[in-house]
C-alpha cells in the first residue's frame, strides 16, 4: 500500500473540517450541553491547520509555521477543555496557549534559527502525545455509567492517536540525516498518519455520541419527573409500583403506598398566591425526602398529592413514617413574602399483606384511605386495613 504522508494529512483535514461542521450544527441544538462547541472549533482549526501544514516547504514561510501551530494548538487545547465542559469541570485556558506557543517556537526556531529536523519532529509529536493522553485520561476516568460506551470510543481514540505519536518518535532514531523530515515516506510515519486519520474520525463520532445520549437522557429524565419539584413525575411510580409488585411476588416482602395531600391547599393558594403554594409543594417534597430511606420511592402523583412508596415496609412501619412527615410538615414555618405560612397534611396507609396485590387496587387502597383521613378531619393518618371497620359507608357515599 502507498500512503502519502501529505495526502493522509489532507484526508485528515478534510475528516475534521467536516465533523467539525456536523458537530456545530449539533451543538446549536444542544445549547445546554457544555463543551460541545469547544469540540467544533477545535476540529475546525485543527483541520485548517492541517491543510496549511500540508503545504509547508524548505525553508518554511513564516506565515505558513505561525498559522499552522496557533491552529493546531488552539484547537487540540479546544478539544482538550471540551472535553473538561462537557464532565462538568472547569476549562483551563491556558493549555491552547501553552500549546501554540511551544508548537510555534519549536517549528520556527528548529527549522530557521537551527535546523534540528530530528528534534523538531520529535517535538510536534512529543506535544501530541502529552495532549492526547491528557484528553483520554479527562475521559477514561471515573466513567457515567449511561455515556459507557461513548467515554470508551472517544478514550480508545485518542489513546491510540497517543500510541501513533510514540511509534513515530521512536521511529526517529531509526531515519538517517537524509531521511529525517516530517512528511518521509519510509517506516511507520505514513501508516502514523493513516491511522491517526481514522482515530480521530472514531473521536469525533464519539463526540456526537456523547451529546446524542446526554440529550436522550435529558428527555428521559424530563418524561419522568416533575418539573416543581425534582420527583418522581404519575407515569415513573405507576411503573415502579408495577416493578415493585413483581418483586414482592417474587421475594414475599409486604409493600406499602402513601398518599399524601395538603389540607386546604386551595385557601392557601388564594390566601397567599400560587407560587408561595408551589413553595409549600418544593418544601413538603423536601422534607419527604430529608425523612425516607433511598430505597424508597417519592412522587408528586398530581397537584397537591403525593405518594410514597415503600419496599419491604409494612403497614405499621409506614404508619409510623407517615406520622413524622405529618408532624414534622404542621411544625414547619415557611416565610413567604413577609408572611409565615404553615399547613398541614392527610395521609393515607396501605400495603399488600392486608390490602391489595395489584396496582390499581393498592393505588385506591391508599386514596381511600387518605379520603377518610379528609372526612375524619384532616390532619391525621389513616391505614386502609382498619378503614372498613370504622366507617364502611363513607367507601359507599364516595362510590
Ligand atoms: N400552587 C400550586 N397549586 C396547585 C398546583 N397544583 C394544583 N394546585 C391547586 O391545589 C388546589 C387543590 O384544591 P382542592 O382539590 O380543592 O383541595 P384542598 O383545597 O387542598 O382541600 P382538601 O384536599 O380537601 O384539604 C387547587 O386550587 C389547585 O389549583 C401547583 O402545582 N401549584
Amino acid at each position: 500500500m502507498q500512503l502519502d504522508p501529505r495526502t493522509m494529512l489532507i484526508v485528515w483535514a478534510a475528516i475534521n473540517v467536516m465533523f467539525a461542521g456536523m458537530l456545530g450544527l449539533i451543538s446549536q441544538q444542544s445549547d445546554n450541553i457544555r463543551g460541545a462547541k469547544q469540540w467544533a472549533w477545535g476540529d475546525l482549526l485543527i483541520g485548517l491547520s492541517f491543510a496549511i501544514a500540508s503545504q509547508v516547504s524548505f525553508p518554511p514561510q513564516f506565515i505558513i509555521v505561525f498559522l499552522g501551530s496557533i491552529g493546531v494548538g488552539t484547537g487540540m487545547g479546544l478539544l482538550y477543555n471540551g472535553i473538561e465542559a462537557f464532565r462538568g469541570k472547569r476549562c483551563s485556558y491556558w493549555v491552547p496557549v501553552v500549546l501554540s506557543l511551544v508548537l510555534f517556537l519549536n517549528n520556527y526556531g528548529l527549522s530557521t534559527v537551527i535546523n534540528e529536523p530530528r528534534l523538531r519532529i520529535f517535538i510536534n509529536f512529543f506535544l501530541f502525545f502529552v495532549i492526547h493522553v491528557a484528553c483520554a485520561r479527562a475521559l477514561l476516568i471515573r466513567i457515567e455509567p449511561g455515556l459507557r460506551t461513548a467515554y470508551w470510543l472517544a478514550g480508545l481514540s485518542f489513546s491510540l492517536i497517543a500510541m501513533l505519536a510514540v511509534a513515530r518518535m521512536i521511529n526517529l532514531f531509526f531515519l538517517t540525516n537524509s531521511t529525517v523530515s516530517m512528511f518521509n515516506t519510509t517506516g511507520v510515519n505514513p501508516y502514523v498518519f493513516f491511522f491517526a486519520s481514522m482515530a480521530q474520525m472514531a473521536m469525533s463520532l464519539a463526540f456526537m455520541l456523547l451529546i446524542n445520549t446526554t440529550l436522550a437522557n435529558q428527555l428521559k429524565n424530563l418524561a419522568a419527573t416533575d418539573p416543581l419539584t425534582g420527583l418522581m413525575n404519575r407515569r415513573s411510580l405507576d411503573m415502579e409500583i408495577t416493578r415493585q409488585l413483581a418483586n414482592e411476588k417474587r421475594n414475599g416482602e409486604c409493600l406499602s403506598l402513601m398518599m399524601i395531600d395538603v389540607d386546604y391547599f386551595k385557601r392557601l393558594n388564594d390566601k397567599f398566591g400560587h407560587p408561595a403554594g408551589d413553595e409549600v409543594l418544593r418544601r413538603l417534597a423536601h422534607l419527604m425526602q430529608s425523612v425516607v430511606r433511598t430505597n424508597d420511592y417519592i412522587a408528586r402523583y398530581g397537584g397537591e398529592e403525593f405518594c410514597i412508596l415503600l419496599p419491604g415496609t409494612t403497614e405499621t412501619q409506614a404508619l409510623v413514617l407517615a406520622d413524622r412527615i405529618r408532624r414534622l410538615f404542621t411544625d414547619l414555618i415557611i416565610e413567604w413574602d413577609g408572611n409565615i405560612i404553615s399547613s398541614s397534611v392527610s395521609i393515607g396507609v396501605a400495603d399488600t399483606e392486608h390490602d391489595a396485590h395489584e396496582a390499581h387496587s393498592l393505588l385506591s387502597a391508599a386514596d381511600l384511605a387518605l379520603y377518610m383521613a379528609k372526612h375524619q378531619g384532616r390532619n391525621r393518618v389513616v391505614a386502609f386495613s382498619t378503614y372498613g371497620q370504622h366507617d364502611v359507608s363513607v367507601i359507599a357515599n364516595r362510590a
